[in-house]
């Protein structure tokens, strides 16, 4: 077992003498056999190493089972860290608790400069994690399991022990004598895992002894056809989208098979929402492919968390839907100032003589005796009207305007609206304007409402 060990050490996971590895170390038999193995490499490979242990006090013997911990480690003189998890949540406990450990750990490979984390994990925790992973559903990909090695935080996580099965360990610690707790809640059947362990697999190992074999190998099948697939749909994806990868291109993305899309459009989405904790189901892919093939020419499809794609003829972008109500700050303009509404965007209004059209992208000229001050700016709201220049007194809602302009969905919820303490709505700036937009006179009742924006040149006709 020390020989395949080494081999795996040296020719799957590219470590040596120089790495420095964080072992995270749970006292179980399997990390407790890492650690022993790790220790019995040939000093010209060997490692350094530090611990890590988490304390999730979900059980009586935690408290022992971290005494246990740090006696090994003070008898190995190796440098140990230990958390305890003070606030477990009602439910999700595995989940929350992986998400702890695992967030510690980055923490300490930080602080520590290590660039390994290395886990127990063996062949026969593959099984139960791809039982798991085929019964819940999802994406294909997810069948390739448990990876050897794999990008984490700044480093990597590795898995040495992938090519033994639990009984080898055990074997193996019997032989070496290294002592081990016993996790006692894996004995019990109240966590899934542990169902499949208990229950699923020894039926499916009377059925095949070797199907933990088998299943590790249909594994690194998988990882090897999912490599060789990215690639294939990057470079697709590629084609069909814009530079940056944030608009795709209906009419490109349509040329493609059905088979082709279905996979551009799951990399799209995985990319455009890498931050967020979304999952797309295989159902919704299939309903967003039929929205962007008969959907509306402007229209949008609900993502979870208030994402949507949004199709604005042939260009489709993923946004987070800005709420009216989150991003209506009111901001009142103050005369002959320019006020400043984000980082490439400035209103203002200003008497005729003392302003610069040099300094404006666009402006229009009202006359002091038929607005009241003071105006404001602010983006939109539902209900919104205002009456147009030379429409003879005719109002029109705003939505109807955007919607005659063919503005994108996504655009409307940015556009800046100018009205007056009479709730008058004076200019939809860039966009339109009202019915108090009048000529520039000689006489100086005038005042000026301007706009600056730093984005290149304005792309709407301004009307
Ligand atoms: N409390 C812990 N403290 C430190 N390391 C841990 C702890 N629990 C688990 N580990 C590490 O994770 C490996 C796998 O443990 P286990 O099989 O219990 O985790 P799991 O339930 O499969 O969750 P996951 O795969 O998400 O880590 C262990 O061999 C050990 O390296």
């Amino acid at each position: 077992m020390n020989q395949r060990f080494k081999e795996n050490y040296e020719k799957k996971l590219n470590l040596t003498k120089d790495s420095h590895i964080l072992l995270a170390l749970s006292g179980g038999v399997d990390s407790m056999v890492l650690l022993h193995l790790l220790l019995n490499l040939p000093s010209h490979i060997r490692p350094s190493i530090s611990l890590a242990y988490v304390n999730h006090r979900l059980r009586p013997e935690s408290d022992a089972e971290a005494e246990f911990i740090k006696k090994i480690a003070d008898q190995l003189c190796l440098p140990l860290s230990i958390k305890e998890w003070k606030n477990p949540p009602d439910s999700g406990i595995e989940k929350a608790a992986r998400d702890f450990r695992y967030q510690f750990f980055a923490e300490r490979m930080e602080i520590l400069k290590a660039e390994t984390l290395m886990t127990g994990h063996h062949r026969s925790d593959q099984l139960e994690t791809l039982l798991m992973r085929f019964v819940r559903g999802g994406s294909w990909e997810r069948l390739g399991g448990i990876r050897w090695s794999q990008i984490f935080s700044p480093g990597c996580l590795v898995r040495p022990l992938l090519s033994f099965t639990k009984a080898e360990l055990y074997d193996y610690a019997q032989k070496e004598n290294i002592r081990f707790v016993e996790d006692a809640s894996n004995e019990e059947s109240e966590f899934t895992r542990n169902r499949f362990r208990n229950q699923i697999i020894p039926l499916l190992k009377e059925e095949n002894p070797q199907v933990e074999y088998q299943v590790q190998a249909l594994a690194e099948e998988i990882q090897s056809l999912s490599a060789v697939t990215e690639v294939i749909f990057s470079e697709k994806l590629t084609e069909v989208t814009s530079h940056d990868g944030k608009e795709l291109d209906r009419k490109l993305f349509m040329q493609e098979s059905e088979d082709y899309r279905y996979f551009i459009l799951k990399l799209w989405l995985f990319q455009e929402l890498a931050d967020q904790e979304i999952e797309i189901s295989n159902r919704s892919l299939w309903d967003i492919l039929r929205w962007i093939q008969e959907g509306q020419p402007n229209s949008r499809f609900n993502l979870p968390n208030a994402y949507n794609v949004f199709r604005s003829y042939e260009k489709l972008t993923i946004e987070k839907e800005v709420k009216l109500s989150d991003t209506n700050p009111v901001n009142e303009l103050v005369m002959n100032e320019w006020c400043r509404l984000s980082a490439s965007e400035s209103l203002g209004f200003f008497e005729k003589e003392k302003f610069d059209s040099a300094e404006a992208s666009c402006f229009i000229t009202v006359n002091r005796e038929d607005i009241d001050l003071p105006l404001f700016a602010r983006h939109r709201k539902d209900g919104d009207r205002m009456t147009l220049k030379g429409s003879l007194n005719q109002s029109k809602k705003i939505k109807d305007i955007f919607i005659d302009q063919k503005v994108p969905l996504e655009k409307r919820n940015h556009a800046w609206i100018i009205q007056d303490i009479s709730n008058r709505i004076i200019w939809l700036v860039t966009y339109k304007e009202s019915v108090y937009s009048v000529e520039p006179s000689r006489e100086d009742e005038q005042y000026v409402i301007a706009f600056h924006t730093k984005r290149g040149e304005l792309t709407n006709d301004y009307t």
